[in-house]
Formats: C-alpha cells, structure tokens, sequence
C-alpha cells in the first residue's frame, strides 16, 4: 500500500466503486470519525485529564457509569447533533433516544453507539473503544418529517448501512464496513488524519484462540462447557490440537486481535443471571460487530441464530455472542443444537 489514503479519499472511492456511501453516509461516517479521534485524546490523556474515575451515575442497564463513558456520550452527541446527515442517536449510556432537534434537517440515518467499551479496563490503561452502528430511518418520507420513535431502531442487524469501531490501545484505529468488506485505519496523531491501513480483512476460518471469561465457567450452560472442555484437553482431546485462550475484557480488543488474526469470542447466556439472554448489548455491541466478523469471512450468533436476523424488540436488550472463525462458531453452535435435541 504506498499512497497514503485518507478516510475521506477511502470512502469518496468506495462510493464510485460499489455506490454503498451516499453523501449523507460519508458525512456521519466523518463526524463520528472525527468524534473518536476527540475521544482518543481525552483518553490518551488519561490521570492528566479529568477522565478517570467514577462518574456517580448509573445508567439504564444498572451499571456505573465511568467519568469516560459520560465524556465520550457527549461527544458523539455534540459531533453529531446538528443533524443534516441523521434523525435521532441512540446510546448504551441513555435511557432513551436522542432525536435531533428539528430546528435543523433531519437526515436519513440513525446512530447507534456505545461510546465506551471495556469500561472496566479505563483505569488500568488496556485497551478501550467505541463501537456504533448505523442504520436508515426507516419511511423516510421527505415530505412528511414523522417524528422518530425508539420502534424507529428496532431493526435486524442485516439492515445496517455502516458498522464500526475505535480502539484506543497502543495506536489509534478506525476499522469499518458499509457492506464491502472491512478496512481499517491508523490515526496518524502528527496529521490527525485516519489513515487507510489495511482493507479486505479477512477472518481465518479457522483457529486455536478462545476468548471466554473463565471465571464464569460453573455458570455454563452444557454446549459452551463442552465446547471449551474440548479446546482445554487440547491435542490430546477430541480436537487433537492445543488451544490457547485470550481475554481482554474489552470487546473491542477481543474482537480486534481476532480481525486480525482470527479466534472465536464468546460471552454465552449464563446461569448468573437465568433471565438475561447474556451480558452484551444486541443493538451497540452485538449487531455493529457481527457486521465487522460477517463482511470479513467470519460468523456471528447467539447459539442457535445468526444475529444479524435477530429481530429487537428493546433498544437496550442484551443477547448470546458467539463470534469469530466460521468453522469454529458453526462447531459452538451445532453442540447447542444437539443439546436442543435438534
Ligand atoms: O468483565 P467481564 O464479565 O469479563 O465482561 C467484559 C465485557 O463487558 C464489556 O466491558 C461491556 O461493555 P461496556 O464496557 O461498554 O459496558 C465488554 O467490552 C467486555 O467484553
Ligand atoms: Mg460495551
Ligand atoms: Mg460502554
């Protein structure tokens, strides 16, 4: 890759290529962009910065919120709140939507994020992100401005227009898709550009990374259990080959490290808490990465369904996430299966 291309220059190609970016799309795609690389610096700062710590709050989920998910919710709605390129934002952090206030055009699209993943890792200096979903406003009339609804968001996954996220590690990285495979960009911090750095990435079919909380193992159900048994017996079990086990606890560097180089990432429905379908969220965590895993070769579900067909029924609904290498998800879940009986 010689030239250096910029996002802009990336996504203005794209367009005349497979026609997928439309203007408004490039435009949201710009201003989340340029969101993140604000989040990034507030991060980076970190004990320098007023970012550590608790915030006091709790948010709709129940959870605490952190300084840093406060901050990075206010960026992403100030960067994106003069609309023109959206109708109403949607965030792991508010209760409700944000529409956009009509004194100004309301765009086509819908914003989806949660604007600080692996929350728990802010104070230990690992790896953090941000990951956001898009999709169209659905009747998008342009005579008859409908007020948008949080019905307006419950849309299967497979409807995405866009799916991305930031990781703030070591280097700053855009990776993207709009349904033409995945790219991923590297902020140059002397330029405070996002700079193409790979595209086309592919998911190996294959692998011997997991990537599970293991302390909750006790808390399995039998499929999952069965299925890490196998990797842990290593060679000399069922699989015939040594497995090793990675985890970050934070979704986006799991799922990075398995763009890649591949690896299957699992946060299964657990007896913790028997109601909940799992911990992570099916609208700004499931569907955007499943996108991400699915246009780069991979597969996404929740043990017995593909999640980009998973119909919302709750804006903050939480589902079963078993994604990564096909042959290994299409394994996980084909042991669901057959404990279903099926
Ligand atoms: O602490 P656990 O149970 O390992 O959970 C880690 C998971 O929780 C998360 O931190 C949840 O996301 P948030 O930090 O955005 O709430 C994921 O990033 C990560 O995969
Ligand atoms: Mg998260
Ligand atoms: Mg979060």
């Amino acid at each position: 890759m010689s030239k250096r291309v910029s996002l802009t220059q990336y996504l203005v190609e794209q367009q005349r290529l497979h026609g997928h970016i439309p203007g408004q799309l490039r435009l949201l795609i710009e201003v989340v962009a340029r969101a993140c690389k604000r989040i990034a610096i507030a991060v980076n700062k970190g004990a320098l910065g007023e970012v550590m710590g608790v915030a006091g709050t709790e948010n709709v989920q129940g959870e605490v919120q952190k300084k840093l998910d406060i901050i990075s919710n206010e960026v992403l709605i100030e960067a994106n709140e003069w609309g023109g390129h959206l109708a109403a934002m949607a965030s792991e952090e508010m209760d409700t939507i944000h529409t956009v206030p009509n004194r100004y055009p309301a765009g086509e699209y819908l914003l989806l994020f949660d604007p600080l993943d692996g929350s728990s890792n802010i104070e230990v200096n690992v790896s953090i992100g941000t990951i956001f979903s898009v999709l169209k406003k659905p009747n998008d009339d342009p005579n008859q401005i409908e007020p948008v609804s949080e019905a307006d968001f419950l849309q299967p996954g497979s409807q995405q227009a866009a799916a991305g996220y930031c990781i703030y590690g070591p280097q700053s990285m855009l990776v993207l898709t709009v349904g033409d495979g995945v790219a991923m960009f590297t902020l140059d911090r002397e330029t405070g550009s996002w700079v193409l750095t790979a595209e086309n990435v592919k998911v190996p079919a294959d692998t011997k990374e997991f990537a599970i909380n293991m302390s909750n193992m006790r808390h399995w159900d039998t499929p999952v259990k069965r299925y890490v048994d196998e990797c842990l017996a290593g060679q000399e079990g069922p699989r015939g080959k040594d497995f090793n086990m990675r985890w970050v606890a934070s979704m986006v560097a799991d799922v990075h490290r398995i763009l890649t180089r591949g690896g299957i990432f699992m946060y299964p429905w657990d007896k913790r808490e028997p109601d909940k379908p799992g911990k992570l969220r099916l609208l700004y965590e499931a569907n955007p990465m499943s996108f991400l895993i699915e246009q780069a070769g991979g597969a996404a579900t929740n043990g017995h369904q593909r999640i980009l067909d998973l119909q919302p029924e709750k804006l903050h609904q939480r589902v079963s996430v078993i994604l990564g290498s096909k042959n290994e998800v299409e394994r996980v879940t084909a042991y669901h299966q057959e404990a279903k009986g099926g």
